[in-house]
């Protein structure tokens, strides 16, 4: 008999390649039989930066990448202003035929259950229909982003304007609460823009697939898992199944800046505020200024991953970046030494999963990354929430205003956020009735992960309903 097998091709984004990896081991945790395939895209944006992160997969794990021929954009695009999600959407377009083959390939082999794709990688919908094989995205982003996705197409067909011009306009997505149009996830600003076309096509495209796999677990977003199931994002046809089965959260790699859980472990309990804003998170100069002086005003302990700010290659994080100067060179002058006592800043980089959970940190200042997110619920850290881009202004409202386990950082209309809302913030956070209570809910939804996760839990059941519909096709 042939032995069976599942493919899945993430977005080359460092973020979503790592969930769809723990979604495999999550897989391969119940079904060790299964053979996994993972086809991996080239980064449009820091080249490279992923092999390490493969190389520790392949050998740990019987996980089987295939390197799909490698895109060269040209660098006009890469240089220019516009999204980092164009870069992907094309560099997936371009890989297209590789999938057909890679795909044809393994199907010579194995027997395919199903083609499990980010929601990035809708270009290649028709591929797997091609060979017979049942395609399934794997949403790493929550549930209520998931049913703004969906509902899209309708809301598009419904309005007239690009959502940059409805200025305090408030939008009503099934099971979501109301959205100011600005919060809207970044690429769907503007209707003119390449990018939005290619998101509304993949939200077409969710709606037509065998299923949609989340990384959320059902008490973080009832309402939405519930307007999902009841088929009202998509008014005009059926809606395929969900499963919630996360939260799914990737281990830490503590040799990354080792100093961070070091120095935790000689600070008081629940005594450190932690800011860190992601995979693609960069300041301005002014900016990390701005946060550096209410970080010190705050007098609160803290641990912050400071990156060097961008430069004119737009888009090319950190790793790219030419000049690597000196954290005290880009800090006001004399903070180090002021703030030694209580502070430790990082460059570039720490292993947030293993901070979140270390016992001495009791807040969390974050770029509302959907990971990040999953990490500080399962660590039961409250948040302060300071967007910066894609769908993460509208994590913030599902965080502060829906599930309350969040404070809003207010930024002013440029984005910028002054010391004194730093300040006052850090402050609340760690040392008010308010922070008080939005830590006592973060920890009442770390228990509910954990039991969601646990034999019969909402997330367990959902994993073997997906195990059951493969049995089915
Ligand atoms: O110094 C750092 C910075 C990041 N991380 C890890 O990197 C991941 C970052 O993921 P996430 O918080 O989801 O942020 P992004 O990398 O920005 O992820 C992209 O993908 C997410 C999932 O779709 C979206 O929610 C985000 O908005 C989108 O930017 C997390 O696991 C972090 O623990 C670290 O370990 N150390």
């Amino acid at each position: 008999m042939e032995m069976e097998a599942l493919v899945m091709y993430p977005s080359p984004h460092i973020g979503h390649l790592v969930s769809m990896v723990e979604l495999g081991k999550l897989i391969l945790s119940h079904h060790p039989s299964i053979s996994i395939h993972i086809l991996i895209t080239t980064p449009p944006y820091k080249p490279g930066d992923t092999a390490p992160y493969i190389a520790s997969v392949s050998a740990t794990t019987p996980i089987n990448f295939h390197r799909l021929p490698t895109i060269s954009l040209p660098p006009s695009l890469l240089n220019s202003s516009t999204h980092h999600e164009t870069l992907t959407f094309e560099v997936l377009r371009l890989n297209k035929p590789d999938v057909f083959h890679a795909l044809h390939s393994i199907s010579n082999q194995f027997r395919i259950q199903a083609f499990i794709m980010d929601s990035f990688c809708s270009v290649v919908f028709d591929v797997p229909a091609q060979l017979n094989i049942p395609s399934l995205y794997f949403f790493t982003s929550g549930a209520a982003v998931l049913a703004l996705f969906l509902y899209l197409p309708t809301i598009h067909r419904t309005t007239q304007k690009s959502f940059k011009y409805l200025k305090n306009t408030l939008l009503h997505f099934p099971g979501v609460p109301p959205i100011p149009s600005l919060d809207m996830p970044k690429p769907v600003l503007d209707r003119d823009d390449e990018v939005y076309k290619n998101i509304l096509d993949s939200s077409i495209y969710l709606a037509k697939s065998a299923g949609n796999i989340i990384n959320t677990f059902e008490y973080l977003e009832p309402r939405a898992v519930e307007a999902i199931s009841d088929g009202l994002c998509v008014p005009d046809g059926p809606t395929p199944p969900i499963y919630c089965i996360g939260p799914l959260i990737a281990p830490s790699d503590v040799d990354r800046a080792p100093e961070c859980l070091t120095w935790l472990d000689t600070q008081p309990k629940g005594s450190v505020v932690f800011l860190c804003f992601g995979s693609l998170g960069l300041f301005t100069m002014e900016q990390l200024k701005e946060i550096a002086v209410g970080l010190e005003r705050s007098g609160q302990r803290f641990l912050w991953v400071v990156r060097h700010p961008p430069s004119q290659y737009q888009n090319l994080p950190i790793s790219a970046e030419l000049e690597d100067p000196a954290l005290d060179s880009l800090l006001p002058e004399g903070f180090f030494e002021r703030t030694k006592e209580r502070g430790l800043v990082v460059k570039n980089w720490a292993p947030q999963a293993a901070v979140l959970n270390h016992v001495s940190v009791g807040g969390f200042v974050t770029h509302c990354g959907w990971n990040s997110v999953l990490e500080a619920v399962s660590a039961g850290v409250p948040m302060v929430a300071w967007p910066l881009y894609a769908e993460q202004r509208f994590n913030r409202v599902l965080l502060v205003e829906e599930i309350k386990i969040a404070l809003r950082m207010t930024e002013s209309e440029d984005g910028f956020v002054n010391s004194t809302e730093v300040e006052k913030r850090v402050s609340e956070l760690m040392a008010s009735k308010d922070g008080e209570l939005i830590r006592e809910r973060t920890l009442a939804v770390k228990n509910e992960a954990e039991a969601a996760l646990s034999q019969g839990g909402s997330s367990y059941v959902a994993l073997h309903k997906l195990f059951e519909s493969w049995k089915r096709g």
